[in-house]
Protein backbone atom coordinates (compact mmCIF):
# COMPACT_ATOMS: atom_id res chain seq x y z
CA UNK A 1 0.00 0.00 0.00
CA UNK A 2 2.68 2.51 -0.80
CA UNK A 3 1.60 5.82 -2.28
CA UNK A 4 2.96 8.52 -4.40
CA UNK A 5 4.04 10.91 -1.93
CA UNK A 6 4.26 13.75 -4.57
CA UNK A 7 0.22 13.29 -5.39
CA UNK A 8 -1.47 15.67 -3.89
CA UNK A 9 -4.12 16.45 -6.46
CA UNK A 10 -7.73 16.32 -5.09
CA UNK A 11 -9.31 13.31 -6.97
CA UNK A 12 -12.49 13.12 -5.36
CA UNK A 13 -14.78 12.66 -7.99
CA UNK A 14 -17.26 16.00 -7.87
CA UNK A 15 -20.77 14.90 -7.57
CA UNK A 16 -23.10 14.24 -10.83
CA UNK A 17 -26.17 15.78 -10.52
CA UNK A 18 -27.85 16.63 -6.99
CA UNK A 19 -29.13 14.59 -4.14
CA UNK A 20 -31.87 16.24 -2.71
CA UNK A 21 -33.28 14.98 0.77
CA UNK A 22 -36.71 14.82 2.18
CA UNK A 23 -38.09 13.35 5.06
CA UNK A 24 -41.41 13.64 6.18
CA UNK A 25 -43.16 12.83 9.13
CA UNK A 26 -40.67 11.13 10.76
CA UNK A 27 -41.36 9.75 14.42
CA UNK A 28 -39.25 8.07 16.97
CA UNK A 29 -40.00 5.97 19.65
CA UNK A 30 -38.56 4.15 22.46
CA UNK A 31 -39.78 2.24 24.91
CA UNK A 32 -37.83 3.70 28.40
CA UNK A 33 -38.67 2.29 31.86
CA UNK A 34 -41.49 0.62 30.49
CA UNK A 35 -43.40 3.49 29.06
CA UNK A 36 -43.11 4.66 25.39
CA UNK A 37 -41.30 7.94 24.58
CA UNK A 38 -41.56 9.65 21.68
CA UNK A 39 -38.17 11.67 20.55
CA UNK A 40 -38.57 12.91 17.09
CA UNK A 41 -42.89 14.22 16.96
CA UNK A 42 -43.58 13.85 13.01
CA UNK A 43 -41.00 15.91 12.44
CA UNK A 44 -40.45 16.88 8.63
CA UNK A 45 -37.61 18.89 6.46
CA UNK A 46 -35.39 19.05 2.92
CA UNK A 47 -31.85 19.51 3.17
CA UNK A 48 -30.55 20.57 -0.82
CA UNK A 49 -27.74 19.61 -2.40
CA UNK A 50 -24.52 22.12 -2.88
CA UNK A 51 -25.60 23.31 0.75
CA UNK A 52 -23.80 23.31 4.18
CA UNK A 53 -26.88 22.42 6.81
CA UNK A 54 -26.48 23.58 11.01
CA UNK A 55 -28.76 21.42 13.00
CA UNK A 56 -28.81 23.77 16.03
CA UNK A 57 -31.14 23.34 19.39
CA UNK A 58 -30.92 22.81 23.12
CA UNK A 59 -29.00 20.14 24.66
CA UNK A 60 -31.48 17.26 25.09
CA UNK A 61 -33.85 18.57 21.57
CA UNK A 62 -33.21 15.24 19.38
CA UNK A 63 -30.45 16.88 17.44
CA UNK A 64 -28.34 13.20 17.71
CA UNK A 65 -31.01 11.44 17.50
CA UNK A 66 -32.65 13.02 14.19
CA UNK A 67 -28.92 12.26 12.91
CA UNK A 68 -29.11 8.50 13.77
CA UNK A 69 -32.85 8.12 12.23
CA UNK A 70 -31.76 9.98 8.85
CA UNK A 71 -28.54 7.83 8.35
CA UNK A 72 -30.30 5.01 8.55
CA UNK A 73 -28.31 3.68 12.10
CA UNK A 74 -31.42 3.56 13.80
CA UNK A 75 -34.67 1.81 12.41
CA UNK A 76 -36.21 0.46 14.89
CA UNK A 77 -39.63 2.57 16.14
CA UNK A 78 -39.34 5.05 13.11
CA UNK A 79 -42.21 5.37 10.94
CA UNK A 80 -42.05 8.24 8.01
CA UNK A 81 -40.94 8.64 4.76
CA UNK A 82 -37.15 9.29 3.60
CA UNK A 83 -37.67 10.64 -0.18
CA UNK A 84 -34.50 11.26 -2.40
CA UNK A 85 -34.90 12.98 -5.43
CA UNK A 86 -38.77 12.69 -5.44
CA UNK A 87 -38.24 9.08 -4.72
CA UNK A 88 -38.76 6.43 -1.65
CA UNK A 89 -35.76 4.99 -1.51
CA UNK A 90 -35.08 1.19 0.18
CA UNK A 91 -32.68 0.74 2.72
CA UNK A 92 -29.36 -0.57 0.38
CA UNK A 93 -29.68 2.05 -2.03
CA UNK A 94 -29.77 4.60 0.71
CA UNK A 95 -26.76 3.17 2.72
CA UNK A 96 -24.86 3.77 -0.48
CA UNK A 97 -25.93 7.57 -0.77
CA UNK A 98 -25.28 8.47 2.79
CA UNK A 99 -22.50 8.59 5.23
CA UNK A 100 -22.99 9.52 9.16
CA UNK A 101 -20.05 10.53 11.19
CA UNK A 102 -20.74 10.29 14.91
CA UNK A 103 -19.14 12.73 18.00
CA UNK A 104 -16.43 10.17 18.79
CA UNK A 105 -15.47 8.27 16.12
CA UNK A 106 -13.35 5.07 17.46
CA UNK A 107 -10.52 3.68 15.29
CA UNK A 108 -8.39 1.24 15.96
CA UNK A 109 -5.24 2.53 17.51
CA UNK A 110 -2.36 0.56 15.75
CA UNK A 111 -3.48 1.55 12.31
CA UNK A 112 -2.10 4.57 10.35
CA UNK A 113 -4.47 6.93 8.84
CA UNK A 114 -3.42 6.43 5.56
CA UNK A 115 -3.90 2.86 5.71
CA UNK A 116 -7.09 3.53 7.61
CA UNK A 117 -7.96 5.47 4.44
CA UNK A 118 -6.96 2.32 2.25
CA UNK A 119 -8.94 0.06 4.05
CA UNK A 120 -12.31 2.05 4.24
CA UNK A 121 -11.18 2.64 0.40
CA UNK A 122 -11.05 -1.80 0.05
CA UNK A 123 -14.00 -2.06 1.73
CA UNK A 124 -16.76 0.56 0.59
CA UNK A 125 -15.57 0.53 -3.07
CA UNK A 126 -16.80 -2.03 -5.96
CA UNK A 127 -13.70 -5.00 -6.21
CA UNK A 128 -13.39 -4.01 -9.55
CA UNK A 129 -12.10 -0.53 -8.69
CA UNK A 130 -8.74 -0.30 -9.73
CA UNK A 131 -5.88 -0.67 -6.67
CA UNK A 132 -4.07 2.71 -8.60
CA UNK A 133 -7.31 4.50 -8.21
CA UNK A 134 -7.81 3.74 -4.41
CA UNK A 135 -4.57 4.95 -4.02
CA UNK A 136 -5.30 7.93 -5.95
CA UNK A 137 -8.61 8.29 -4.18
CA UNK A 138 -6.96 8.20 -1.00
CA UNK A 139 -4.58 10.90 -1.82
CA UNK A 140 -7.45 12.99 -2.76
CA UNK A 141 -8.95 12.36 0.60
CA UNK A 142 -5.67 13.24 2.29
CA UNK A 143 -5.00 16.52 0.38
CA UNK A 144 -8.41 17.48 0.67
CA UNK A 145 -8.74 16.93 4.67
CA UNK A 146 -5.04 18.73 4.75
CA UNK A 147 -4.05 15.23 6.52
CA UNK A 148 -0.56 14.85 4.54
CA UNK A 149 1.50 15.55 7.80
CA UNK A 150 0.04 13.11 9.57
CA UNK A 151 -0.32 10.36 7.20
CA UNK A 152 2.02 7.82 8.53
CA UNK A 153 0.89 8.08 12.01
CA UNK A 154 -0.93 5.54 14.01
CA UNK A 155 -4.34 6.08 14.94
CA UNK A 156 -3.53 6.57 18.88
CA UNK A 157 -1.18 9.48 18.46
CA UNK A 158 -3.54 11.01 16.16
CA UNK A 159 -4.47 14.96 18.19
CA UNK A 160 -8.29 15.59 18.49
CA UNK A 161 -8.64 17.31 15.30
CA UNK A 162 -6.91 14.93 12.78
CA UNK A 163 -9.22 11.99 14.52
CA UNK A 164 -11.94 13.80 13.37
CA UNK A 165 -10.43 14.57 9.93
CA UNK A 166 -9.57 11.21 9.37
CA UNK A 167 -12.87 10.48 10.51
CA UNK A 168 -14.31 12.32 7.80
CA UNK A 169 -12.32 11.16 5.49
CA UNK A 170 -13.28 7.43 6.20
CA UNK A 171 -17.21 8.44 4.84
CA UNK A 172 -15.47 10.60 1.86
CA UNK A 173 -13.63 7.23 0.22
CA UNK A 174 -16.90 6.03 -0.86
CA UNK A 175 -18.13 9.65 -2.42
CA UNK A 176 -21.12 9.83 -0.52
CA UNK A 177 -23.91 12.43 -2.07
CA UNK A 178 -25.34 13.14 1.28
CA UNK A 179 -22.85 13.71 4.85
CA UNK A 180 -24.17 13.47 7.86
CA UNK A 181 -21.91 14.80 11.22
CA UNK A 182 -22.52 15.02 14.73
CA UNK A 183 -20.87 17.80 16.69
CA UNK A 184 -17.71 17.35 14.58
CA UNK A 185 -16.14 20.18 16.19
CA UNK A 186 -16.71 18.96 20.25
CA UNK A 187 -13.65 19.24 21.51
CA UNK A 188 -11.76 21.12 19.29
CA UNK A 189 -9.86 24.62 19.08
CA UNK A 190 -11.59 27.55 17.44
CA UNK A 191 -9.56 27.40 14.71
CA UNK A 192 -9.33 23.52 14.03
CA UNK A 193 -13.30 24.12 14.28
CA UNK A 194 -13.04 26.73 11.78
CA UNK A 195 -11.22 24.26 9.55
CA UNK A 196 -12.77 21.66 10.10
CA UNK A 197 -16.20 23.29 9.01
CA UNK A 198 -14.40 24.82 5.93
CA UNK A 199 -13.47 21.45 4.82
CA UNK A 200 -17.25 20.57 4.73
CA UNK A 201 -18.45 23.39 3.32
CA UNK A 202 -16.12 22.51 0.10
CA UNK A 203 -17.42 19.19 0.47
CA UNK A 204 -20.84 20.55 -0.12
CA UNK A 205 -19.98 22.79 -2.86
CA UNK A 206 -18.87 19.96 -4.67
CA UNK A 207 -21.88 19.01 -5.06
CA UNK A 208 -23.43 16.76 -2.03
CA UNK A 209 -25.82 17.50 0.73
CA UNK A 210 -24.26 18.12 3.37
CA UNK A 211 -25.46 18.47 7.39
CA UNK A 212 -24.07 18.79 10.37
CA UNK A 213 -24.91 19.11 14.03
CA UNK A 214 -22.98 21.88 15.70
CA UNK A 215 -23.41 23.39 19.28
CA UNK A 216 -22.75 26.68 20.06
CA UNK A 217 -21.40 27.86 17.08
CA UNK A 218 -19.23 31.34 17.18
CA UNK A 219 -20.42 33.55 15.09
CA UNK A 220 -17.65 33.57 12.48
CA UNK A 221 -18.48 29.44 12.39
CA UNK A 222 -22.49 30.06 11.87
CA UNK A 223 -21.26 32.15 8.83
CA UNK A 224 -19.84 29.15 6.51
CA UNK A 225 -23.23 27.44 6.95
CA UNK A 226 -25.99 28.27 4.30
CA UNK A 227 -29.23 26.33 5.68
CA UNK A 228 -30.36 26.01 9.56
CA UNK A 229 -32.61 23.80 10.73
CA UNK A 230 -33.31 24.25 14.36
CA UNK A 231 -34.64 21.28 16.66
CA UNK A 232 -36.74 21.69 19.52
CA UNK A 233 -38.24 18.89 21.57
CA UNK A 234 -38.25 16.71 18.69
CA UNK A 235 -40.16 19.04 16.34
CA UNK A 236 -38.49 21.60 14.10
CA UNK A 237 -38.67 25.36 14.81
CA UNK A 238 -36.85 26.82 11.98
CA UNK A 239 -35.94 25.41 8.34
CA UNK A 240 -34.55 28.03 5.90
CA UNK A 241 -31.43 29.97 5.08
CA UNK A 242 -29.33 31.65 7.35
CA UNK A 243 -30.09 35.15 5.99
CA UNK A 244 -33.67 34.00 6.29
CA UNK A 245 -33.19 33.20 9.93
CA UNK A 246 -33.41 36.39 12.06
CA UNK A 247 -36.61 38.08 9.93
CA UNK A 248 -38.64 34.80 10.37
CA UNK A 249 -38.15 34.88 14.56
CA UNK A 250 -38.54 39.16 14.09
CA UNK A 251 -41.97 38.35 12.13
CA UNK A 252 -43.16 36.08 15.33
CA UNK A 253 -41.98 38.78 17.84
CA UNK A 254 -38.62 37.56 19.36
CA UNK A 255 -35.84 40.23 17.82
CA UNK A 256 -32.67 39.59 18.30
CA UNK A 257 -30.22 42.34 19.73
CA UNK A 258 -27.61 43.84 17.76
CA UNK A 259 -24.48 42.28 17.56
CA UNK A 260 -25.82 39.71 19.32
CA UNK A 261 -24.75 35.87 18.29
CA UNK A 262 -27.69 34.48 16.06
CA UNK A 263 -27.15 30.97 17.06
CA UNK A 264 -27.08 32.38 20.45
CA UNK A 265 -30.30 34.04 20.30
CA UNK A 266 -32.04 30.94 18.63
CA UNK A 267 -31.01 28.79 21.67
CA UNK A 268 -32.55 31.25 23.64
CA UNK A 269 -35.69 31.47 22.28
CA UNK A 270 -35.64 27.78 21.85
CA UNK A 271 -35.18 27.38 25.87
CA UNK A 272 -38.62 29.39 26.66
CA UNK A 273 -40.14 26.24 25.03
CA UNK A 274 -40.15 24.11 28.10
CA UNK A 275 -41.61 27.18 30.04
CA UNK A 276 -45.23 26.61 27.58
CA UNK A 277 -44.20 29.90 26.07
CA UNK A 278 -47.54 31.01 24.28
CA UNK A 279 -45.27 32.88 21.44
CA UNK A 280 -42.53 30.42 20.87
CA UNK A 281 -45.31 27.38 21.10
CA UNK A 282 -46.66 29.37 17.58
CA UNK A 283 -43.49 30.03 15.96
CA UNK A 284 -43.48 26.29 16.24
CA UNK A 285 -46.52 25.57 14.59
CA UNK A 286 -46.23 28.27 11.86
CA UNK A 287 -42.48 26.88 10.72
CA UNK A 288 -43.78 22.97 10.82
CA UNK A 289 -46.44 24.06 8.48
CA UNK A 290 -44.34 26.41 6.24
CA UNK A 291 -41.85 23.05 5.96
CA UNK A 292 -44.73 21.02 4.97
CA UNK A 293 -45.92 23.81 2.16
CA UNK A 294 -41.85 23.92 0.96
CA UNK A 295 -42.10 20.10 1.14
CA UNK A 296 -45.24 19.89 -0.88
CA UNK A 297 -43.46 21.95 -3.48
CA UNK A 298 -40.23 20.06 -3.40
CA UNK A 299 -42.12 16.98 -4.10
CA UNK A 300 -43.94 16.41 -7.00
CA UNK A 301 -45.96 13.11 -5.83
CA UNK A 302 -48.05 11.51 -2.81
CA UNK A 303 -46.86 8.97 -0.88
CA UNK A 304 -48.50 7.03 1.12
CA UNK A 305 -46.21 4.64 2.74
CA UNK A 306 -44.89 5.08 6.10
CA UNK A 307 -42.66 2.20 6.71
CA UNK A 308 -39.12 3.88 7.36
CA UNK A 309 -36.34 2.22 4.76
CA UNK A 310 -37.65 -0.86 3.74
CA UNK A 311 -35.63 -3.76 2.60
CA UNK A 312 -34.62 -3.68 -1.06
CA UNK A 313 -33.59 -6.30 -3.04
CA UNK A 314 -30.41 -5.21 -3.97
CA UNK A 315 -26.94 -6.35 -3.00
CA UNK A 316 -26.20 -4.83 0.59
CA UNK A 317 -22.63 -4.63 0.82
CA UNK A 318 -19.87 -2.83 -1.69
CA UNK A 319 -17.65 -5.65 -2.20
CA UNK A 320 -18.38 -9.76 -2.00
CA UNK A 321 -18.51 -11.54 1.11
CA UNK A 322 -14.81 -12.95 0.39
CA UNK A 323 -13.59 -9.94 -0.56
CA UNK A 324 -14.47 -8.49 3.13
CA UNK A 325 -13.13 -11.60 4.94
CA UNK A 326 -9.79 -11.47 3.39
CA UNK A 327 -9.63 -7.84 3.65
CA UNK A 328 -10.98 -7.87 7.40
CA UNK A 329 -8.03 -10.49 7.90
CA UNK A 330 -5.27 -8.19 7.03
CA UNK A 331 -6.18 -5.60 8.95
CA UNK A 332 -6.73 -7.79 12.37
CA UNK A 333 -3.79 -8.62 11.36
CA UNK A 334 -1.63 -5.42 11.26
CA UNK A 335 -3.47 -4.07 14.01
CA UNK A 336 -2.43 -7.35 16.46
CA UNK A 337 1.38 -7.30 15.05
CA UNK A 338 1.94 -3.27 15.77
CA UNK A 339 0.22 -3.87 19.41
CA UNK A 340 3.24 -4.99 21.23
CA UNK A 341 1.55 -5.67 24.19
CA UNK A 342 -0.56 -8.07 23.24
CA UNK A 343 1.91 -9.84 21.09
CA UNK A 344 4.20 -9.45 24.40
CA UNK A 345 1.47 -11.23 26.14
CA UNK A 346 0.12 -14.00 23.50
CA UNK A 347 3.73 -15.14 22.51
CA UNK A 348 6.86 -13.75 25.00
CA UNK A 349 4.33 -14.55 28.01
CA UNK A 350 3.20 -18.05 27.44
CA UNK A 351 7.19 -18.64 27.07
CA UNK A 352 8.21 -16.72 30.40
CA UNK A 353 5.66 -18.44 32.25
CA UNK A 354 6.31 -21.74 30.16
CA UNK A 355 9.82 -21.16 32.11
CA UNK A 356 8.79 -20.07 35.08
CA UNK A 357 6.34 -22.53 36.01
CA UNK A 358 8.44 -25.68 34.26
CA UNK A 359 11.50 -25.20 36.44
CA UNK A 360 8.78 -24.84 39.85
CA UNK A 361 7.53 -28.16 38.55
CA UNK A 362 11.13 -29.60 37.29
CA UNK A 363 11.24 -33.39 36.75
CA UNK A 364 7.96 -33.81 38.70
CA UNK A 365 6.69 -35.49 35.29
CA UNK A 366 7.77 -39.01 35.23
CA UNK A 367 8.29 -39.51 39.12
CA UNK A 368 5.78 -41.76 41.41
CA UNK A 369 6.41 -39.96 44.21
CA UNK A 370 5.57 -36.43 42.79
CA UNK A 371 2.41 -37.89 41.11
CA UNK A 372 0.12 -35.00 43.28
CA UNK A 373 2.34 -32.14 42.20
CA UNK A 374 2.33 -33.10 39.05
CA UNK A 375 -1.34 -33.28 39.13
CA UNK A 376 -1.51 -29.80 40.42
CA UNK A 377 0.79 -28.82 37.67
CA UNK A 378 -2.12 -30.08 35.02
CA UNK A 379 -4.79 -27.69 36.45
CA UNK A 380 -2.13 -24.54 36.75
CA UNK A 381 -1.61 -25.33 33.39
CA UNK A 382 -5.25 -25.24 32.06
CA UNK A 383 -5.59 -22.37 34.10
CA UNK A 384 -2.65 -19.90 32.65
CA UNK A 385 -3.91 -21.37 29.39
CA UNK A 386 -7.46 -19.91 30.31
CA UNK A 387 -6.14 -16.71 31.78
CA UNK A 388 -3.82 -15.96 29.00
CA UNK A 389 -5.97 -16.24 25.97
CA UNK A 390 -9.30 -15.02 27.44
CA UNK A 391 -7.73 -12.02 29.31
CA UNK A 392 -6.10 -10.78 26.29
CA UNK A 393 -9.08 -10.42 23.75
CA UNK A 394 -10.86 -8.84 26.39
CA UNK A 395 -8.64 -6.22 26.70
CA UNK A 396 -8.91 -5.05 23.24
CA UNK A 397 -11.90 -6.35 22.25
CA UNK A 398 -14.40 -3.83 23.14
CA UNK A 399 -12.45 -1.30 21.16
CA UNK A 400 -12.63 -3.00 18.12
CA UNK A 401 -16.79 -3.64 19.05
CA UNK A 402 -17.36 0.19 18.84
CA UNK A 403 -15.10 -0.04 15.17
CA UNK A 404 -17.25 -2.98 14.15
CA UNK A 405 -20.78 -1.44 15.28
CA UNK A 406 -19.83 1.72 13.00
CA UNK A 407 -18.56 -0.05 10.35
CA UNK A 408 -21.40 -2.96 10.01
CA UNK A 409 -23.71 -0.16 10.36
CA UNK A 410 -21.82 2.07 7.68
CA UNK A 411 -22.72 -0.32 5.48
CA UNK A 412 -18.91 -1.91 5.19
CA UNK A 413 -19.18 -5.94 6.07
CA UNK A 414 -21.08 -8.58 6.84
CA UNK A 415 -21.80 -9.65 10.38
CA UNK A 416 -20.51 -13.12 8.83
CA UNK A 417 -17.84 -11.74 7.38
CA UNK A 418 -16.17 -10.15 10.57
CA UNK A 419 -16.63 -12.74 12.53
CA UNK A 420 -15.24 -15.51 10.58
CA UNK A 421 -12.63 -13.43 9.74
CA UNK A 422 -11.97 -12.78 13.33
CA UNK A 423 -11.53 -16.23 14.44
CA UNK A 424 -9.38 -16.92 11.65
CA UNK A 425 -6.89 -14.27 12.34
CA UNK A 426 -6.50 -14.44 15.81
CA UNK A 427 -6.41 -18.64 15.76
CA UNK A 428 -2.75 -18.32 14.54
CA UNK A 429 -1.66 -16.72 17.55
CA UNK A 430 -3.37 -18.26 20.31
CA UNK A 431 -1.84 -21.61 18.65
CA UNK A 432 0.97 -20.33 18.64
CA UNK A 433 1.71 -19.39 22.11
CA UNK A 434 -0.07 -21.98 23.61
CA UNK A 435 2.17 -24.73 21.79
CA UNK A 436 5.40 -22.59 22.64
CA UNK A 437 3.83 -22.55 26.49
CA UNK A 438 3.03 -26.52 26.74
CA UNK A 439 6.53 -28.02 24.60
CA UNK A 440 8.52 -25.77 27.00
CA UNK A 441 6.61 -27.00 30.14
CA UNK A 442 6.39 -30.60 28.92
CA UNK A 443 9.98 -30.94 29.08
CA UNK A 444 11.07 -29.11 31.88
CA UNK A 445 8.35 -30.72 34.23
CA UNK A 446 10.14 -34.18 32.75
CA UNK A 447 6.59 -36.16 31.03
CA UNK A 448 7.02 -39.05 29.15
CA UNK A 449 8.70 -38.25 25.63
CA UNK A 450 6.18 -40.19 23.43
CA UNK A 451 4.91 -38.43 20.53
CA UNK A 452 1.80 -40.10 20.53
CA UNK A 453 1.80 -38.66 24.03
CA UNK A 454 2.80 -34.98 23.44
CA UNK A 455 0.54 -35.14 20.65
CA UNK A 456 -2.48 -35.79 22.77
CA UNK A 457 -1.62 -33.28 25.33
CA UNK A 458 -0.71 -30.47 22.77
CA UNK A 459 -4.34 -31.31 21.94
CA UNK A 460 -5.85 -30.82 24.42
CA UNK A 461 -4.23 -27.89 25.11
CA UNK A 462 -4.76 -26.16 21.88
CA UNK A 463 -8.97 -27.14 22.31
CA UNK A 464 -8.56 -25.70 25.62
CA UNK A 465 -6.92 -22.11 24.55
CA UNK A 466 -9.04 -21.70 21.56
CA UNK A 467 -12.19 -22.01 23.94
CA UNK A 468 -10.89 -19.82 26.28
CA UNK A 469 -10.17 -17.05 23.54
CA UNK A 470 -13.84 -17.74 22.24
CA UNK A 471 -14.97 -17.23 25.54
CA UNK A 472 -12.99 -14.03 26.15
CA UNK A 473 -14.33 -12.66 23.03
CA UNK A 474 -18.03 -13.43 23.72
CA UNK A 475 -17.25 -11.45 27.24
CA UNK A 476 -15.62 -8.31 25.17
CA UNK A 477 -18.88 -8.87 22.87
CA UNK A 478 -21.09 -8.22 25.59
CA UNK A 479 -19.51 -6.33 28.33
CA UNK A 480 -17.88 -3.29 29.05
CA UNK A 481 -13.78 -3.39 29.15
CA UNK A 482 -14.72 -2.37 33.20
CA UNK A 483 -16.63 -5.32 33.59
CA UNK A 484 -15.76 -8.36 31.65
CA UNK A 485 -12.14 -8.41 33.69
CA UNK A 486 -14.14 -9.49 36.32
CA UNK A 487 -17.04 -11.52 34.70
CA UNK A 488 -14.43 -14.12 33.23
CA UNK A 489 -12.68 -15.16 36.41
CA UNK A 490 -15.89 -15.03 38.38
CA UNK A 491 -17.80 -16.82 35.50
CA UNK A 492 -15.16 -19.67 35.15
CA UNK A 493 -14.42 -20.47 38.95
CA UNK A 494 -17.87 -23.01 38.71
CA UNK A 495 -16.59 -25.11 35.59
CA UNK A 496 -13.13 -24.98 37.86
CA UNK A 497 -14.77 -26.47 41.23
CA UNK A 498 -16.56 -29.09 39.04
CA UNK A 499 -13.09 -30.27 37.18
CA UNK A 500 -12.59 -33.36 39.41
CA UNK A 501 -9.37 -31.95 41.04
CA UNK A 502 -11.12 -30.13 43.85
CA UNK A 503 -13.19 -32.11 44.72
CA UNK A 504 -13.54 -36.22 43.39
CA UNK A 505 -16.23 -37.15 41.30
CA UNK A 506 -17.62 -39.88 43.72
CA UNK A 507 -17.07 -37.18 47.05
CA UNK A 508 -19.62 -34.55 45.12
CA UNK A 509 -23.35 -34.29 46.16
CA UNK A 510 -25.85 -36.09 43.95
CA UNK A 511 -27.22 -32.99 42.70
CA UNK A 512 -24.06 -31.35 41.83
CA UNK A 513 -22.89 -34.47 39.52
CA UNK A 514 -24.75 -33.61 36.88
CA UNK A 515 -22.58 -30.53 36.89
CA UNK A 516 -19.55 -32.12 36.22
CA UNK A 517 -20.96 -33.44 32.50
CA UNK A 518 -20.93 -29.17 31.36
CA UNK A 519 -17.88 -28.42 33.06
CA UNK A 520 -15.22 -28.04 30.05
CA UNK A 521 -12.63 -27.78 32.97
CA UNK A 522 -13.41 -31.39 33.45
CA UNK A 523 -12.78 -32.08 30.05
CA UNK A 524 -9.47 -30.35 29.95
CA UNK A 525 -8.32 -31.83 33.15
CA UNK A 526 -9.43 -35.45 32.11
CA UNK A 527 -7.84 -34.95 29.39
CA UNK A 528 -4.69 -34.08 30.15
CA UNK A 529 -4.33 -36.81 32.80
CA UNK A 530 -5.36 -39.56 30.05
CA UNK A 531 -2.69 -38.34 27.80
CA UNK A 532 -0.57 -38.13 30.76
CA UNK A 533 -1.16 -41.45 32.87
CA UNK A 534 -3.62 -43.51 30.39
CA UNK A 535 -3.87 -44.90 27.25
CA UNK A 536 -1.20 -48.08 27.89
CA UNK A 537 0.89 -46.78 30.15
CA UNK A 538 0.53 -49.00 32.83
CA UNK A 539 3.60 -47.53 35.36
CA UNK A 540 5.16 -44.35 36.17
CA UNK A 541 8.95 -44.13 37.08
CA UNK A 542 9.82 -44.51 40.91
CA UNK A 543 13.26 -42.88 42.21
CA UNK A 544 12.11 -44.13 45.74
CA UNK A 545 11.91 -47.71 47.40
CA UNK A 546 8.26 -47.16 47.55
CA UNK A 547 5.85 -45.53 45.55
CA UNK A 548 2.27 -45.56 46.22
CA UNK A 549 1.34 -44.72 42.70
CA UNK A 550 3.51 -46.34 40.62
CA UNK A 551 0.90 -47.93 38.90
CA UNK A 552 -1.31 -45.95 36.35
CA UNK A 553 -4.69 -47.49 37.40
CA UNK A 554 -3.53 -46.19 40.92
CA UNK A 555 -3.43 -42.44 39.79
CA UNK A 556 -6.93 -42.76 37.56
CA UNK A 557 -8.65 -44.21 40.59
CA UNK A 558 -7.54 -41.91 43.16
CA UNK A 559 -9.19 -39.21 40.67
CA UNK A 560 -11.95 -41.38 40.07
CA UNK A 561 -11.53 -41.65 36.68
CA UNK A 562 -12.04 -44.14 33.96
CA UNK A 563 -9.41 -45.50 31.79
CA UNK A 564 -9.38 -44.44 27.95
CA UNK A 565 -11.43 -41.19 28.37
CA UNK A 566 -9.28 -39.03 25.99
CA UNK A 567 -11.35 -39.58 22.92
CA UNK A 568 -14.15 -38.65 24.61
CA UNK A 569 -12.94 -35.81 26.52
CA UNK A 570 -11.70 -33.89 23.00
CA UNK A 571 -15.70 -34.70 22.11
CA UNK A 572 -17.21 -32.38 24.84
CA UNK A 573 -14.39 -29.72 24.23
CA UNK A 574 -15.45 -29.71 20.75
CA UNK A 575 -19.00 -29.61 21.88
CA UNK A 576 -18.00 -26.81 24.06
CA UNK A 577 -16.10 -24.68 21.33
CA UNK A 578 -18.75 -24.94 18.30
CA UNK A 579 -21.48 -23.93 21.14
CA UNK A 580 -19.23 -20.75 22.63
CA UNK A 581 -18.63 -20.15 18.76
CA UNK A 582 -22.89 -20.14 18.30
CA UNK A 583 -22.83 -18.23 21.15
CA UNK A 584 -20.42 -15.53 19.85
CA UNK A 585 -21.79 -15.12 16.62
CA UNK A 586 -25.26 -14.46 18.47
CA UNK A 587 -23.51 -12.10 20.76
CA UNK A 588 -22.42 -9.98 18.02
CA UNK A 589 -25.82 -9.91 16.06
CA UNK A 590 -27.16 -8.88 19.51
CA UNK A 591 -24.28 -6.27 20.00
CA UNK A 592 -25.89 -4.83 17.01
CA UNK A 593 -29.31 -5.03 18.52
CA UNK A 594 -28.82 -2.69 21.12
CA UNK A 595 -27.64 -0.16 19.16
CA UNK A 596 -30.50 -0.30 16.79
N1 LIG B 1 -32.77 5.24 24.14
C1 LIG B 1 -33.32 6.27 24.76
N2 LIG B 1 -34.24 6.10 25.72
C2 LIG B 1 -34.80 7.14 26.35
N3 LIG B 1 -34.52 8.43 26.09
C3 LIG B 1 -33.60 8.68 25.15
C4 LIG B 1 -32.95 7.61 24.43
N4 LIG B 1 -32.08 8.18 23.56
C5 LIG B 1 -32.18 9.51 23.72
N5 LIG B 1 -33.08 9.82 24.68
C6 LIG B 1 -33.50 11.15 25.12
O1 LIG B 1 -33.92 11.86 23.98
C7 LIG B 1 -33.59 13.22 24.06
C8 LIG B 1 -32.83 13.65 22.80
O2 LIG B 1 -31.52 13.09 22.83
P1 LIG B 1 -30.41 13.54 21.80
O3 LIG B 1 -29.17 12.81 22.12
O4 LIG B 1 -30.94 13.43 20.44
O5 LIG B 1 -30.28 15.07 22.19
P2 LIG B 1 -29.33 16.18 21.54
O6 LIG B 1 -30.25 17.27 21.04
O7 LIG B 1 -28.41 15.60 20.57
O8 LIG B 1 -28.59 16.69 22.85
P3 LIG B 1 -27.07 17.18 23.08
O9 LIG B 1 -26.94 18.48 22.40
O10 LIG B 1 -27.00 17.33 24.58
O11 LIG B 1 -26.17 16.10 22.55
C9 LIG B 1 -32.79 13.36 25.34
O12 LIG B 1 -33.66 13.86 26.33
C10 LIG B 1 -32.35 11.96 25.68
O13 LIG B 1 -32.22 11.80 27.07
Amino acid sequence: MSADKNSIEITIPLMQGGTNLHFQNIAYQVRHQKEDKLLLKNISGTFRTGRLTAVLGPSGAGKSTLLNVLSGFKTQGVSGNIIVNNEIIDRQRYRQLVAYTAQDVTLLPNITLRENLHYAADLKLATNVPLAHKVEIVNGVIALLGLQKCAHNQSQVLSGGEKKRLSIGLELVSNPAIMFFDEPTSGLDSVSSFQVISYMKDLARQGRCVISVIHQPSSELLELFDDIYVVVDGRCMYQGSLDELIPTFAEAGFHCPPYYNRADFVLKIASQYDSKCAEVEKLMVKSEKSVSASMNLGIQREYDSTEFLVEGRGPQYPISWWNQFTTLIRRTTLGTVRNPQLMGLRFFGHILFGFTIGFVFHNVGDDASKVLSNISLLIAFLMFITFANAMTVILTFPLEMAVFVREHKSNYYSVSAYYFSKLVADFPWMLSGVTAFQLIMYFLSGQLYETDRVLMFWGICALFGWLAQVYGLIAGCLFPIEVSPFIVPASIIPALLFSGFFIRYNELLDFFKPLTLVSYFRYGFEGLVQATYGHNRTEVGCGEIFCYYRKTSKILEALHMEPNRYWTDVLGLSIWIAFLHIVLYLSLRLRLRWNR
